[in-house]
């Protein structure tokens, strides 16, 4: 999802960096360097965790995780801290909004490795109190046991894997924890943060029926929090249930059926107050996700940890384009690579620009409010989204047809237009790559002319 760059090969120069230095969190300081056409960068970033370790691999799941040879916590440990420094210091990011420990499991972290990563945080950059700092939770009981210590150790939120409530249903999908244990966990994760608990649940299961989704998600509502995440079930190659699908032992839903079940639960949702925010994510009381909505504000983040990606400018190397790096994967060699040279980063890629300008709008869609004009001029400051947008045919069928909406206050999808944003982002990036075209001939006119012989 995140991990996506578009055309990672294209290189391409920054017009210019207008750099922008925070004071600690709030104010912005402008400070321009060298031209003056770029978006603005902040000392600011959200710092993702991932911890690679699971007990057993679920049938459906393609994420960077190994089962653990031995307990290595105490090196983990000492090595996330030192990534954490040495990105921190490579990015000379002041202020951590947010961080999301993910995985793998990190709930089989010991509490302590939270408490030292938020410490290492906290001694290199500003961590306010208030930030949000999330843990991914399997609903075990040995899971549900530590909820409270992880609390002591500055969690504040805590995402649930419910995955489903139909027993028969985590059995195939390979899950190490019955329903009511799901639920026993969500209730202890209320307890000690209310309003402040999400869930994960995942539809188009195999054999799965829209009449039995509507019943579980009713189910759901009873006891869930505030926060609710859908995600489609996806068939990834190399997995146990894509063998099981593609040797015919496992049926999973047609798309339409799929399609019926999306839009049934974002009803169901929106009946029980809550508010849809991004294409998979639900949240009531103004529940959202701090962490999850700056990536799609296409804010800075540092991932650390095995196969963690991350978004920022290297300042600290003299860096001015943001990157796209990639941390190693395995385990075993991340370790390695970050006690001999401080980081284990395996790949970075430098955005042009339009690279960015397309993270910024491929992001920025999957949110209900979409992009306003004023989120968009702060990454493209001489071509606004209007300028972009407004005059594409393709772009003016699309909101004829109802799916798109273009106005005041920006550019997003219509509520059936969300259900279609896969369908629709290709002209709107083949709209982007013209304009950003165009404007870069009109530019090298204005240079050349501006060089001719008088
Ligand atoms: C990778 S897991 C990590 C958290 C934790 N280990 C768990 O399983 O709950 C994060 C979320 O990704 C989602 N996920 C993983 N594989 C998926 C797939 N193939 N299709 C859709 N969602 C998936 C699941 O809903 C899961 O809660
Ligand atoms: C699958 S989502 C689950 C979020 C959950 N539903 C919630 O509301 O808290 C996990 C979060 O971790 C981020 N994430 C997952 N894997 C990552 C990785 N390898 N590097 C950086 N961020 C990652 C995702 O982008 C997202 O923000
Ligand atoms: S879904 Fe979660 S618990 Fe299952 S294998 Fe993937 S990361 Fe591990």
């Amino acid at each position: 999802m995140i991990g996506h760059t578009l055309h990672a090969g294209r290189r391409a120069l920054y017009p210019g960096l207008r750099y922008f230095s925070e004071t600690p969190c709030g104010e912005i300081i402008e400070d321009v360097l060298e031209r003056t056409d770029y978006p603005r960068v902040t000392k600011q970033a959200s710092l993702y965790v991932h911890w690679p370790y699971c007990l057993r691999r679920c049938s459906y799941c393609n994420f960077n995780k190994y089962i653990p040879k031995d307990n290595n916590d105490h090196v983990m440990t000492e090595c996330l801290q030192r990534e954490t420094e040495t990105l921190l210091q490579l990015s000379q990011v002041s202020c951590i909004t947010s961080v999301f420990f993910g995985g793998g499991t990190p709930s089989l972290a010991h509490p302590s490795t939270i408490a030292a990563v938020l410490e290492t945080v906290s001694r290199r950059a500003y961590l306010s109190d208030k930030a949000e700092v999330t843990l991914e939770v399997n609903p075990t009981p040995a899971g549900k046991t530590k909820l409270e210590d992880f609390c002591r150790a500055g969690v504040n939120r805590f995402s649930i894997g419910v995955q489903s409530l139909k027993d028969e249903d985590l059995k195939i999908l390979g899950r190490d924890h019955s329903p009511h244990q799901a639920l026993q966990t969500v209730d202890e994760a209320r307890r000690l943060c209310p309003g402040r608990v999400s869930v994960d649940v995942m539809f188009g299961r195999p054999n799965q029926s829209v009449e039995s989704w509507e019943n579980e998600l009713s189910e759901l509502l009873t006891v869930c929090d505030d926060h609710v995440s859908l995600y489609q079930l996806t068939l990834e190659r190399g997995t146990q249930l894509f063998k099981q699908v593609r040797g015919g032992e496992v049926t999973m839903p047609a798309e339409d059926v799929t399609a019926e079940m999306y839009q049934c639960a974002r009803r169901t949702l929106q009946q029980h107050g809550f508010l849809q925010y991004e294409v998979s994510n639900f949240a009531r009381q103004n529940a959202v996700s701090h962490h999850n909505r700056s990536y799609w504000k296409g804010g800075q983040y540092i991932g650390v940890g095995p196969g963690a990606h991350g978004r920022f400018v290297p300042l600290g190397e003299g860096g001015v384009l943001r990157e796209a790096r990639t941390q190693t994967l395995e385990p075993d060699v991340w370790i390695r690579e970050v006690q001999q040279r401080g980081h284990a980063t395996r790949r970075r890629i430098q955005l042009s620009h339009l690279e960015l300008l397309e993270e910024v709008l491929v992001m920025g869609m999957r949110m209900t409010q979409g992009i306003n004009p004023k989120h968009w001029e702060s990454f493209s400051p001489h071509l606004g989204l209007h300028e972009v947008f407004g005059t594409s045919s393709d772009v003016q069928e699309l909101i004829r047809s109802g799916q798109l909406i273009l106005d005041d206050r920006g550019l997003r999808c219509s509520w059936d237009g969300l259900a279609l944003l896969d369908s629709m982002l290709p002209a709107l990036l083949v709209e982007l790559q013209r304009q950003m075209s165009q404007r870069d001939d009109r530019a090298d006119g204005r240079t050349k002319r501006s060089s001719d012989p008088q």
